[in-house]
């Protein structure tokens, strides 16, 4: 990254160094820092328009607060660039997102700046309160704690449950709001036009206080201009109740808003916030994007754009002579148009994921049935339970993660009522650099304990499309799970006309005589690659795409079990209370006696990196398929090979 000029960046590792600059300085500081970061990530990728907009309020934070005694929390932290930049990893900031380099997000284990690990959204204000009463109860009475959270994070329960808290807590509590208007895709909600207000009410509350002065000096001639008089100024009154502030009325001091990119003001502020005791809440006004034209006019693209051309803002994109299979979203979020078009019962839900889901050609198709809810899996959840007691079929997409966050709502508004609401969890399995806190790994363990769902896995895109069809059918009278990976699929011509599937029934792929491999989803297409890689050493392997985990295909699994001693599961998710666990139970139960080997994620954090990378580091892949296969037949491959006079 040396061929851009940085003479303060340069001199800077740690929030002390900066500290040493003349606040004069911050400006230019912060002109470096946005080119340093414009620079790392058009050659090395990551999220992009969010840190951009909060450089000068990262220099300011840094330069004003003490760090890392102070604690400073990020929500999300994809924003958090900056920080991690000027905290002691701007040398090894160009392995940001890689394996085994820096994480994408704020780690507790990575840094003393990152006082809190984040990925999901709207966690910050919580923390950050946990802390300063922390910090209370240790007699700590000058510490601060600032949460930074942005305006689609807000928008979330939680973010709403740590104000209600926060309002009452007499704490060293700075909630800095930072307003870009903007989610991933534009933000929406009553929120959202209530913060648009609060901004543009800054020349309402001068014209106001102006226009107030004015009155009083009219001079009041007769009965009748004193009337107009006192009804003006009676209706200013109920216009400013109607406007009263928010934030104020749940106890939090309210500042702003304020201009978020004039770093020295920020400075100012922010030193005298200090000073100021109680939870405070400052409204900052960004620009995601800031300083970067292409990224500043299309926030949506440029939030995660890929790599691009820092000179030109060209987004490099990756070509190749064959048609390409699509994405697994692509495919969701066409065919739930063609299937909508078909049934007018359906409609489309998602917390915040348009363009992520690919429910974004729906809005722009049917806006008037599709609903992005903001950042609120728990509502997402619950409103789809609403249509679906009212008879209508609601998919309701959420990423298998973000999922989490609406487990009770799974349970006790959709399973417990057994309505048919249809779950579309997107980005089920290892999702590659966004890493742990984005993993959708715990899916299928946190739902198959649950009773009457139906859990199933598309190893193709012909499949996702004939499960969808399937999930919506009149007579589906209870909830339903489709989960599928992030990213490509493998079948070019997709598009094939819908057939139904038979509930808990699975695929015979291939029959073998040597072991059985059992897949769930995409991974069956690693598993038929090992299959024919196996068949190269002579050793005959069945693969059977089991489609569900619940119900499971018995019938098939008897016909495993009483032709196969050794079997192999493959899943795209832990190993604990999966695929892999439900076959074991299975094959307790039916009295089976067979050697089964497990694959999938092991029991422990899987960090981030390339999903290739990451399969072989949990051995699911095409090779430790292949692997495990060896290993289970231990002796048979060695007579094979003695056999064909190999080496081994
Ligand atoms: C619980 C959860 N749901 C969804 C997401 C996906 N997500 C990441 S950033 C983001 C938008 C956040 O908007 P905002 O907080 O305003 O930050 P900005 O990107 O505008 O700076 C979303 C929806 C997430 N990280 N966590
Ligand atoms: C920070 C965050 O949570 C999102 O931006 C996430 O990285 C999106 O993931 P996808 O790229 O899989 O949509
Ligand atoms: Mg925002």
């Amino acid at each position: 990254m040396k061929n851009i000029e940085l003479p303060l960046l340069d001199q800077i590792n740690f929030p002390a160094d900066l500290r040493k600059l003349d606040q004069s300085e911050l400006p230019q500081l912060c002109a470096e820092l946005r080119s340093f970061i414009i620079d790392t990530v058009s050659q090395n990728g990551g999220h992009f328009g969010a840190s951009l907009g909060v450089v000068e309020l990262t220099a300011a934070l840094h330069y004003v607060m003490n760090t890392p005694y102070d604690q400073l929390v990020w929500d999300v932290g994809h924003q958090a660039y900056g920080h991690k930049i000027l905290t002691g990893r701007k040398a090894h900031f160009h392995t940001n997102r890689k394996y085994k380099g820096l994480s994408g997000f704020p780690r507790r284990n990575e840094s003393d700046y990152d006082t809190f690990g984040t990925g999901h959204s709207s966690t910050s204000i919580s923390a950050a309160l946990g802390m300063a009463l922390a910090a209370k109860r240790k007699g700590q009475h000058d510490k601060q704690h600032i949460a930074v959270i942005g305006d689609g994070a807000m928008t979330a329960g939680l973010a709403f449950e740590a104000l209600n808290h926060a309002g009452i807590s007499d704490t060293n509590l700075i909630v800095i709001l930072n307003d870009n208007c903007m989610s991933i895709d534009q933000n929406v909600g009553a929120l959202k036009e209530y913060l648009t207000h609060l901004t543009l009410s800054k020349t309402y509350n001068k014209i106001r206080r102006k226009l107030g002065r004015t009155l009083d000096k009219i001079p009041v001639v007769g009965e009748l201009s004193k009337d107009i008089l006192n009804h003006a100024k009676a209706g200013l009154k109920s216009a400013m109740a109607e406007h009263a502030n928010f934030f104020e009325a749940l106890n939090m001091r309210y500042f702003g808003p304020v201009d978020g990119h004039d770093v020295l003001k920020l400075a100012d502020i922010l030193e005298d916030l200090k000073a100021i005791p109680g939870p405070k809440l400052l409204h900052v006004v960004t620009t995601k994007g800031k300083g970067f034209l292409p990224a500043e006019e299309e926030k949506t693209l440029w939030h995660f754009p890929g790599l691009f051309d820092k000179v030109t803002g060209e987004i490099h994109k990756k070509v190749s002579a064959e048609p390409q299979p699509p994405k697994y979203q692509d495919v969701f979020g066409h065919t739930i148009i063609e299937l909508a078009e078909l049934n007018e019962k359906i409609v489309g839900i998602t917390p915040a994921m348009l363009s992520g889901s690919s429910l974004k050609f729906m809005m722009e198709k049917m806006p008037d049935r599709t609903f992005d809810v903001g950042i609120c899996e728990q509502h997402a959840v619950t409103l789809s339970a609403g249509f679906a007691a009212q008879g209508l079929k609601a998919f309701c997409n959420i990423y298998s993660s973000f999922m989490q966050r609406g487990y009770d709502q799974m349970i006790h508004d959709v399973v417990l009522q057994r309505l048919p609401v249809i779950f579309c969890l997107d980005r089920g399995g290892l999702v590659g650099e966004d890493g742990a806190t984005h993993h959708g790994i715990y899916d299928i363990a946190y739902s198959r304990c649950l009773p009457d769902l139906i859990i199933s896995s598309p190893m193709n895109e012909g499949e996702l499309r004939n499960l969808m069809y399937t999930a919506q059918l009149e007579e589906m009278d209870r909830p339903f799970i489709i989960r599928y990976p992030r990213g490509q699929g493998v079948m070019s011509d997709w598009r094939r006309p819908f057939e139904e599937i038979e509930i808990g029934t699975g695929r015979v792929i291939r029959e073998g005589s040597d072991i059985a491999i059992l897949s769930f989803g995409h991974p069956g297409n690693f598993a038929s690659e090992a299959c024919d890689e196996l068949e190269k050493e002579g050793i005959s392997a069945g693969l059977f795409d089991m489609r569900f985990v619940k119900p499971l295909d018995e019938k098939l699994l008897h016909h495993i079990f009483q032709n196969y001693n050794q079997l192999i599961t493959v899943e795209d998710g832990c190993r604990i209370g999966g695929l892999g666990t439900a076959v074991v139970e299975f094959m307790a139960e039916h009295k089976y006696h067979a050697e089964v080997h497990i694959l999938g994620v092991p029991d422990r954090i899987v960090e981030h990196g390339k999903v290739e990378e990451l399969y072989k580091e949990c051995e699911y892949d095409k090779e430790g398929i292949v692997a495990a296969a060896r290993a289970c037949l231990g002796e048979k491959v060695l007579t094979i090979k003695l056999l064909r006079h190999e080496s081994f």
